[in-house]
């Protein structure tokens, strides 16, 4: 039987490139079949998991460039029993599409956020004055863009591709360097890996609330790779932490360190331990170019 593996949409996301090198990855690995199915934003997509509509989700959760998705951070906190299976780490070149004879006729770009935000220096260069409009996602705009020949779009060389739409100018973020990292998620235990993420709330806007957490990593060791915060929405000023470990939770001594965290916190969750894969760049011919060493990764 396929799973169904559930993204941001329309066709052609970013989202949809990291599901699909995922799913060829699980079929390659496993012999699994998965079917691709698409949701209007990435709470959406999250939800259908939640729901078992879909079996696996594949979201952003950071850019090198951008920092955060909080989308994701807050719907990953608000929803309960989401597993993170599997980390992917995709390479993001963004193309200016757009039907416009000569680019000084753009006066409006689309685009989700993150990437009119990977792309601001570009575009405060060559179209100052155009109007930025934000979008669920990179391909929302995408159908309408034959129509209105004053409208360009941010999105990949992949969507240019699928929706048959002319690329005025690529690559155009600010950093060539520009890679996002994407989980997938479902509602089975994690099966363990290099990785653990988790969250927390502290129980008292105290000195040292945060500080004990950390030192009970600190004291065993334990790298930490990431950290984040988020507004609890309860009272300006306070903080839920976003953590990621560089251990792995199936590890009893990280069993233990978990065990004590807790006490230390409000309310922990703990999303589970993965391994990391980065998904090589591709040229127009579908080859793989820069091959990402592993190593770096896991
Ligand atoms: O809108 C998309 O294509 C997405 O997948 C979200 C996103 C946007 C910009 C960079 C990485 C992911």
């Amino acid at each position: 039987m396929s799973l169904s593996i559930a993204h941001l949409g329309p066709n052609g996301t970013y989202a949809e490139a990291a599901a699909l090198a995922y799913s060829q990855w699980l079929t390659q690995e496993t012999g699994q079949q998965s079917l691709l199915c698409s949701y209007p934003s990435i709470a959406q997509t999250l939800q259908a998991v939640a729901n078992g509509e879909a079996s696996l989700g594949v979201v952003p959760i950071e850019n090198s460039l951008e920092g955060s998705v909080t989308m994701t951070m807050d719907a990953l906190w608000r929803l309960d029993n989401l597993q993170v299976q599997q980390a992917l780490i995709l390479p993001i070149a963004h193309a200016l599409l757009s039907c416009a004879e000569d680019l000084r006729l753009i006066r409006t770009i689309y685009s989700h956020p993150q990437a009119l935000a990977q792309c601001q220096g570009w575009i405060d260069k060559f179209l100052p004055l155009a109007q930025l409009v934000p979008t669920n996602a990179t391909t929302e705009a995408l159908g309408h863009l034959e129509q209105d020949t004053t409208a360009g779009a941010i999105a990949s060389q992949r969507a240019a591709e699928l929706y048959n739409l002319p690329i005025l100018a690529c690559p155009i973020n600010d950093y060539p360097d520009n890679h996002t990292r994407f989980l997938v998620v479902s509602l089975n235990p994690s099966s363990g890996g290099s990785h653990t993420s988790l969250a927390f709330s502290v129980p008292a806007n105290v000195p040292g609330a945060l500080a004990q957490p950390l030192q009970i990593f600190a004291s065993r060791r334990i790298n930490l790779s990431r950290i984040e915060s988020r507004p609890t929405k309860r009272s300006l000023g306070e903080y839920l932490f976003f953590i990621d470990i560089e251990a792995n939770a199936n590890n009893p001594s990280i069993q233990s360190a978990l065990a004590e965290l807790k006490l230390h916190t409000e309310t922990l969750k703990i999303f589970g331990s993965y391994n990391i894969l980065p998904i090589p760049a591709k040229n127009e011919e579908g080859n793989q170019i820069n091959p990402v060493n592993q190593e770096t990764f896991d």
